[in-house]
């Protein structure tokens, strides 16, 4: 069987990365999806919004939600402090076979933790299975109608504490109004936007940062 798109981005990091170096392979997934093929990483733009973020929050234990290629694994990963704590949540076992030599690539294998599953059997699963407390940090980038719902998960599970950060993307394009509207007006959350543009077109989107107030 020829190759998916996604493993055609592992095969061009592998050929043209340089193993263990992390700047190095979201520099050339951001080059292949930007001259050969459009991905839906988060990109560079969004990227270092998200990098700013990251490093204010400076988090122990976070947890992404949608891995898809690694993009934002390794972006985030490369960032952590060495006892940091990260899972990232895969429903798709082909995306999930990319990421994992994604992140091994980038020498990050032991930092970031990829879990294979739905995020609403994972996340009531995080305290138990996984010995989470609480979050320090969530990034929201898999399904449009899981924002709303895996938010309510989090809250649920006490999985938030007064300060944790939940970061979404892509909530102009393809847009999460439920979940724009519920964390401005549930009055549990602080919420600031962060307008930028989606993924390597001129096209608007933007990140929304929710901290919930406890
Ligand atoms: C695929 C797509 N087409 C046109 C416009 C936007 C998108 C798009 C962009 C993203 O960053 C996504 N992130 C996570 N999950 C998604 O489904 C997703 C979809
Ligand atoms: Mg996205």
């Amino acid at each position: 069987m020829a190759l998916s798109k996604e493993e055609r981005i592992l095969e061009f990091v592998l050929k043209n990365a340089v193993r263990g170096d992390p700047d190095s392979v979201v520099d050339t997934i951001d080059r292949y999806c930007s001259s050969k093929e459009w991905a839906m990483n988060v990109g560079n733009e969004k990227g270092l919004i998200l990098d700013k973020i990251v490093k204010e929050t400076n988090p122990s234990v976070l947890v992404e939600l949608g891995t898809y290629c690694g993009y934002s694994a390794v972006r985030i990963g490369r960032l952590l402090k060495p006892d940091a704590r990260f899972f990232t949540l895969e429903v798709n076992p082909k995306f999930a076979d990319v990421a994992r030599q994604m992140l091994e690539f980038a020498g990050l294998k032991d930092k970031v933790q990829i879990l294979e599953g739905a995020t609403y059997d994972i996340i009531p699963q995080l305290k138990k299975k996984y010995e989470v407390d609480t979050l320090d940090f969530v990034f929201v980038d898999h399904w449009k109608d899981q924002y709303k719902p895996d938010t309510l998960l989090l809250e649920n599970c006490n999985l938030l504490r007064k300060g944790s950060v939940i970061l979404a993307d892509n909530v102009i394009v393809p847009g999460a109004p439920d979940f724009l509207k519920y964390v401005r007006t549930c009055g549990k959350y602080d919420c600031t936007n962060y307008l930028s543009h989606l993924e390597y077109m001129n096209e608007d989107d933007a990140l929304e940062k929710a901290v919930f107030r406890g």
